[in-house]
């Protein structure tokens, strides 16, 4: 499918992509480039990439396929480096959690969003980080969700959509900014709980007193927290007002728990446990087809 693949940021996911592409033979070639020269190496030293470049227009020279895989506060000054040398022969991507800030970050520096541009999130991923949490199986029987705009030429969506296709992912479209409002919901409000309530335990009285009693249920609702800060402290930002909303949402629910547990209603803790059960049974059965 392609000649020379250039991965801007070697780490979970761009690890991933890469191993898969090799794996599925998508490529001939994967070059890498990023802030530690040291993880690179690390990288070319498992067979992830054949080699990498500390220059994104070095690392992208002659490239076909460019895919940014750093966090998201990140990209606006990866646009600025690839701007020099961009090329109309070759497709953009990337793997950011957030879309509707990527297409702010590229009329900032571009004026208006380039045609070979191809939005893109899989989601798949964990709360490890770095190229060796990397798998080429990652994305089998997962999602990636492409974002293309009105302007984004189309032949290379399908080719897009193709790659992830052979990298065993099923692909959806949809709008950036449906994108975005799905995904503060489902993935970016999760993070920030589980971010909270350690936080909120940890200071709550001798942490190791605390923690040594925590068990199945708060490992569980927790695993999420281990993810790294940076990333996530970029989606927030990135993702500001979809995510306030729906903490707004969730706050007022807190609140009428609060005061249901203050009126020992239990009917009416009932209701909203009971709803939110069978929401949670819905939610299971689609993850077995
Ligand atoms: N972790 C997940 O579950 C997951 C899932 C889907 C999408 N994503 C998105 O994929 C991207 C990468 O996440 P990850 O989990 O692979 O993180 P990671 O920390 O494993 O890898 C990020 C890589 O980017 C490099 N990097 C950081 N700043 C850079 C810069 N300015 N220029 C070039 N490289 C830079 C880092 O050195 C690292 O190698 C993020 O945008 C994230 O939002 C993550
Ligand atoms: O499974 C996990 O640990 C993840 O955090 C993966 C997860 C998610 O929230 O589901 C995290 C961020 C992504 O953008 C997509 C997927």
């Amino acid at each position: 499918m392609f000649k020379k693949m250039c991965i801007i940021g070697v780490g979970l996911i761009g690890g991933s992509i890469a191993r898969a592409s090799k794996k599925n033979n998508l490529c001939e070639e994967v070059i890498g480039v990023g802030r530690s020269e040291k993880h690179l190496q690390k990288a070319v030293e498992l067979g992830v990439i054949d080699g990498y470049e500390l220059s994104i227009p070095l690392a992208t020279k002659n490239a076909d396929i460019i895919v940014i895989c750093s966090p998201v506060g990140a990209f606006e000054s990866i646009f600025q480096q690839l701007k020099t040398t961009w090329s109309k022969e070759c497709l953009y991507t990337d793997a950011g959690s957030t879309k509707a800030s990527v297409l702010d970050a590229l009329e900032s520096v571009f004026a208006e969003v380039p045609s070979n541009f191809v939005p893109a999130h899989p989601i798949a991923g964990s709360e490890n980080n770095g190229v060796e949490a990397s798998s080429d199986r990652l994305f089998e029987g997962k999602r990636s969700i492409l974002t293309p705009t009105e302007s984004t030429d189309q032949q290379l969506t399908d080719l897009c959509q193709t790659w992830w296709e052979k990298m065993g992912a099923e692909v959806s479209i949809m709008s950036p900014q449906h994108h975005d409002e799905v995904f503060a919901a489902t993935s970016h409000l999760p993070h920030v709980l589980a971010f909270s309530l350690v936080e909120v335990l940890k200071n709550k009285q001798d942490e190791r007193e605390i923690f040594e009693y925590a068990a199945g249920g708060f490992k569980d609702f927790t695993r999420i927290a281990s993810s790294d800060p940076e990333m996530w402290a970029d989606i927030c930002l990135a993702n500001g007002p979809e995510l306030l909303n729906v903490m707004k949402e969730l706050e007022q629910l807190n609140q009428k728990i609060s005061s249901l547990i203050d009126a020992k209603d239990k009917q009416g803790l009932l209701e909203i446990f009971k709803s939110a059960q069978s929401a949670r049974k819905y939610f299971l059965s689609l993850q077995k087809k």
